[in-house]
């Protein structure tokens, strides 16, 4: 088997058949097919307004979809709701809410409590371990309002974590953080990754992104192409998703091969 062959298991965590969504009357997605496999860290890309977000919402019922079929390890998303956790863009939320983090982190847990019921001592337990893997724990008694940008995109990360899901929908979570909370968001990744858990990010950072994801998804309003970076980070497929703006391409794709390179390197040592 090549070293970019992947293999899909009978039910892919996410597929997405012939999707298309508009907003009022105006097409903002058309056609758009992919599944992805397990157990990988998938990148959805492309430029501003391409329909990225839309795509996230779409898939988690949180837009309405005119047209197509997204299954959830084979099933509808509402007998996999436990198992799909979704992260928001930072500026979504409204941060003046009057919560504080471990509160937050414990809305992670409530899918998996009966009705009415309080969280228990696990659950407790889960949200504190999930705030101590953000370093976020010495936080839990802060209201979110008086956080960094950082260190709320590490709150609503922790919470996704507590909630124990096997795929994870994050739009943006690098955006706007420091570097300390990128790199902690990379560690994540890879626990995750190690325990089986896929994990799908709208990302925006073409030098990062052949270095950070295993795959990648181009949207362009319609798909342009899907798969292993090694075989999709090309410089065809980022002229077809970003257009005209060639010098920039020119940049970034020397960038794009020197981290492809270095990543086919690193994980070759
Ligand atoms: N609720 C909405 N109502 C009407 N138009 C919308 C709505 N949400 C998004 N749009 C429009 O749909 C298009 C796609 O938006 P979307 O946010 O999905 O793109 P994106 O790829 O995530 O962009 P960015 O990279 O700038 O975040 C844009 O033209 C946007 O203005």
């Amino acid at each position: 088997m090549s070293p970019t062959q992947t293999i899909f298991p009978s039910h892919p965590p996410l597929s997405v058949k012939q999707l298309s969504m508009r907003y009022h009357h105006k097409p903002v997605l058309t056609d758009v097919s992919f599944s992805i496999p397990e157990g990988k860290t998938i990148a959805i890309v492309g430029p501003n307004g391409a329909g990225k977000s839309s795509l996230l919402k779409g898939i988690m019922g949180l837009e309405s979809i005119i047209e197509g079929e997204v299954k959830f390890f084979g099933e509808d998303l509402n007998r996999k709701r436990l198992a799909t956790a979704y992260v928001p863009q930072r500026e979504e939320i409204d941060w003046d809410f009057p919560i504080n983090v471990m509160d937050v982190v414990l809305m992670g847990r409530h899918g998996h409590l009966s009705l009415w019921k309080r969280p228990s001592r696990i659950d407790r337990d889960i949200a504190e371990q999930a705030l101590k893997d953000l370093n976020m724990w010495e936080f839990r008694d802060r209201q979110i309002s008086q956080l960094s940008g950082g260190q709320q995109q590490r709150v609503f990360l922790a919470r996704a974590l507590a909630q124990q899901a096997n795929l994870y929908l994050m739009d943006e979570p690098f955006a706007g953080v420091d570097v300390a909370t990128e790199k902690a968001i990379i560690e994540l990744f890879s626990q995750l990754k190690q325990r089986g858990k896929t994990i799908v990010c709208v990302h925006h950072d073409l030098n990062t992104v052949g270095e950070y994801f295993d795959w990648i998804v181009f949207i362009n309003a319609r798909l342009v192409a899907a798969g292993p970076v090694e075989e999709v980070l090309t410089p065809e497929n980022l002229a077809k998703t970003y257009g005209g703006r060639l010098s920039l391409l020119n940049d970034l794709t020397e960038q794009l091969y020197r981290s492809k390179v270095n990543k086919i390197h690193d994980e070759g040592a």
